[in-house]
């Protein structure tokens, strides 16, 4: 449709409301139109420019240039239907920035490169996108690529990941930018920053399918693609960091006293129990065909899901087909190496390993009504164990809080809990009810680590959970025992967990309840401490 075949005012109006309705229809129906939805952006966009040049009035707030940028049509782009554009121009005139207007003088803003046009989406074959190669799975970093989501303005063409960098800590990254803190263009120094040991590359690394939630080469990415940064001014941030430390918990004191954890001087330091560790801090790196896979989904239906349950909050998802990755605004994970992280994926060596998914009330703060301390120390003290045996101790630390339900909704559970009958077997029950699940944790992407520490074989597996165990072992990493919590660390109120897990499927060495024994497994109410 060309511009000059719309003549009268009305018709114009007419014509523009019913093409954005068609715009939201399709949005909302499909989402992976962009080409069309790009093109019929651009008609109303012209159509709006005639009519604003014929002063037309009532219908400004749809497309016209300048308007404000919360209206129907800024579902499309508003930058990027102007393709003939580049998508990072910083007009003067079309300023979107809300606290802005409000100033009749603008108070003086630091330098920023971030475009006063809002980019709300962008499309494959927009004008100036131009995203480095990605080819997930390769084993030379330098023809893999490096992972690129800055949307800095040197950096935002040649970006091929949808998100952010930090995972849940990209927000607070858009607060100090907002509150002017931080100069969204800060370039980190990395100097010395490097890892603290040498590490792989391993086999997995090159397997597209073994590795999908995180980057193999995140570790190395400002010095592998130094040349990339500094020729091209690309932003390129390390999502994995190695370092060294001590770490010292009250428990393994209690462990050398009673005899059980001798001090070697090297990874039991000495008699207050002190550990020396190695410690690898990981960040999301989600490459999405893979992820889909795991979950038996097809691409389209996790990019839909993720974009309707992040509030719309990545349009590209939708929009961008051809970007692959995504940094997810989710918490990562630490891994904790006892003794020299060589042997982690030495076959010759026995390897002990607990994967733990975060607690903060017992973790850190020693509630009673779970096991999670009580399991995540034994894996510590097992794994020191090993690595003094000439082996690898590792253990695995997930940011996974309540199943992957929150703390919120885990509070919720337990007030349920303790104003009925606390029973072993209604202890899932409640938690669905609630949350819809009784579980969210998924575990199909957590052997990704695994892999990556170049993990071949695990020697002792120091948990009793069934979908941890399924996880690994599906993954092709064999389990060769598995080991229970000891029945002495098991705190009072925790036996109706533990149990209802053991009926479940969780392993165990012991005897597996019915449902009769297993009503009569209470937990303490809230009247028996309240006075
Ligand atoms: N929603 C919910 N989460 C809980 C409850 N009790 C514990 N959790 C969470 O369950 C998770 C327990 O994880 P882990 O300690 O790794 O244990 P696990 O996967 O159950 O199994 P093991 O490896 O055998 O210990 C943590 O994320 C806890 O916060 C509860 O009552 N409700
Ligand atoms: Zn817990």
């Amino acid at each position: 449709m060309a511009s000059g075949e719309v003549s009268q005012p009305s018709d114009q109006s007419d014509l523009l409301k019913r093409i954005l309705s068609t715009v939201k229809s399709i949005q909302e129906d499909y989402g992976h139109l962009p080409a069309t939805v790009e093109a019929i952006q651009r008609q109303v966009n012209v159509l709006a420019g005639i009519k604003q040049a014929q002063g037309a009035v009532g219908e400004r707030h749809l497309s016209a240039p300048g308007a404000a940028p919360h209206t129907a049509t800024s579902l499309v782009n508003h930058q990027a239907t102007r393709s003939d554009q580049a998508a990072t121009e910083r007009p003067s005139s079309s300023r979107t920035d809300d606290s802005e207007s409000h100033h009749e003088t603008p108070p003086p803003r630091k330098h920023s490169t971030t475009t006063s046009r809002i980019i709300l989406t962008t499309y494959p074959e927009q004008s100036g996108i131009d995203p480095l190669p990605m080819n997930w799975g390769n084993s030379n970093p330098h023809e893999r690529g490096p992972v690129v989501v800055s949307r800095s303005q040197s950096t935002i063409r040649r970006r091929n990941a949808i998100g952010a960098h930090g995972g849940s800590y990209s927000i607070y990254f858009a607060l100090a930018v907002a509150s002017k803190n931080l100069d969204v263009d800060h370039k980190p120094d990395f100097t010395n920053t490097e890892p603290a040991v040498t590490f792989g590359p391993f086999p997995q690394w090159a397997d597209p399918k073994k590795i999908v939630s995180m980057d193999p080469f995140g570790h190395l990415a400002p010095w592998l693609f130094s040349d990339i940064i500094r020729d091209g001014d690309i932003h390129i941030r390390p999502t994995i960091a190695v370092t060294k430390a001590h770490m010292k918990l009250p428990e393994l004191e209690q462990s050398v006293r009673a005899g059980r954890l001798v001090p070697d001087g090297k990874i039991c330091i000495n008699e207050t129990g002190e550990l020396a560790v190695t410690k690898f801090a990981v960040e999301p790196v989600w490459y999405l065909p893979g992820v889909a896979e795991r979950f038996g989904v097809d691409e389209g239906t996790l990019r839909r899901s993720l974009f309707e349950n992040t509030g719309g909050s990545f349009p590209e998802l939708i929009t961008r087909g051809d970007i692959k990755l995504f940094l997810p605004p989710i918490g990562g994970l630490t891994v904790y190496c006892f003794g020299d992280p060589a042997k982690m994926s030495d076959p010759n060596v026995k390897l002990a390993l607990r994967v733990h998914d975060e607690c903060n009330g017992s973790d850190v703060f020693g509630s009673d009504i779970c096991t999670c301390r009580p399991y995540l120390i034994f894996g510590v003290e097992e794994a020191v164990k090993e690595a003094q045996q000439g082996g690898s101790g590792v253990v695995i630390y997930f940011r996974k809080e309540g199943r992957a339900l929150g703390e919120v909704t885990k509070y919720l559970v337990y007030n349920a809990r303790k104003r009925g009958a606390d029973r072993a077997s209604e202890y899932f029950q409640r938690t669905e009810n609630i949350a819809g699940v009784k579980d969210m944790r998924f575990q199909v992407l957590m052997p990704d680590i695994l892999h990556w520490l170049g993990i071949t074989k695990i020697d002792r597996m120091l948990s009793m959970s069934n979908m941890k165990h399924d996880a690994i072992v599906e993954q092709g990493i064999p389990i060769h025992e598995r080991i229970p919590i000891p029945d002495e660390l098991i705190p009072e109120d925790s036996r109706v967990e533990i149990d209802a897990k053991i009926h479940s499927g969780y392993f165990t060495t012991g005897k597996v309840m019915n449902m009769a024994e297993l009503s009569e497994v209470h937990g303490r109410a809230w009247e028996d401490v309240d006075h």
